[in-house]
């Protein structure tokens, strides 16, 4: 089980939907306008084909933030997204995902934290927002192998990496 984590309106649901999309069409054709998303208010389970495998990602809607915990057992990687584009959310989306990665359950969990909305253009640069995040202080003092990327959920855009740490994630355990 895979979790999918971050505050409201960060892209959770639209990062599942753009999977399920080009899943069928065979990741050859464009994929258009976005398809329509509304907050999620609770949970959104979603299974994933991989190269080897299925996996099960749970989206925790950014409103159920006070008890993602209740969620934490039984999950073998969490991902962690942030929106770029939202420059008010970034002190709270650091907390949120430093107290993440400080839960016991998910101490042996592998993490990828994804910064999306990359296709606007008031969002900020990757390393712009692992400064400000002080990433690399982060991944050197948390328990967890973590791994950033850059997305955007709406052109698809950085999807594959997605896909490829996903992959990598569920074939070495
Ligand atoms: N421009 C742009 N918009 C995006 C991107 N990803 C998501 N959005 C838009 O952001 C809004 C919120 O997206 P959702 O996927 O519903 O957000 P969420 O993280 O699931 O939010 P909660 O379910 O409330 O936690 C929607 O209007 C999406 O179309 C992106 O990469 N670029
Ligand atoms: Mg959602």
């Amino acid at each position: 089980m895979c979790l999918l984590l971050g505050a409201t309106g960060v892209g959770k649901t639209l990062l599942l939907k753009r999977r399920l999309q080009i899943s069928l069409r065979d990741g050859t054709t464009e994929l258009g306008e976005p398809p329509v998303t509304l907050p999620t208010v609770g949970t959104n389970l979603t299974d994933l084909t991989l190269k080897k495998k299925v996996v099960t990602v749970r989206e925790l809607g950014g409103c159920m933030g006070p008890i993602w915990p209740s969620y934490y057992k039984d999950c073998s990687s969490v991902i962690f997204m942030v929106d770029s584009a939202n420059v008010t959310q970034i002190s709270s989306s650091c907390i949120q995902l430093l107290s993440v990665l400080s839960a016991e359950h998910l101490h042996t969990a592998s993490v990828l934290v994804i910064f999306n909305k990359r296709d606007l253009p008031c969002t900020m640069s990757l390393i712009e927002m692992k400064s400000l995040f002080r990433m690399d202080d982060i991944i050197n003092s948390a328990p967890q192998p973590i791994s950033t990327l850059e997305l955007s959920a709406r052109s698809g855009q950085g999807l594959q990496d997605v896909l490829d740490w996903l992959d990598s994630t569920f074939t070495d355990r």
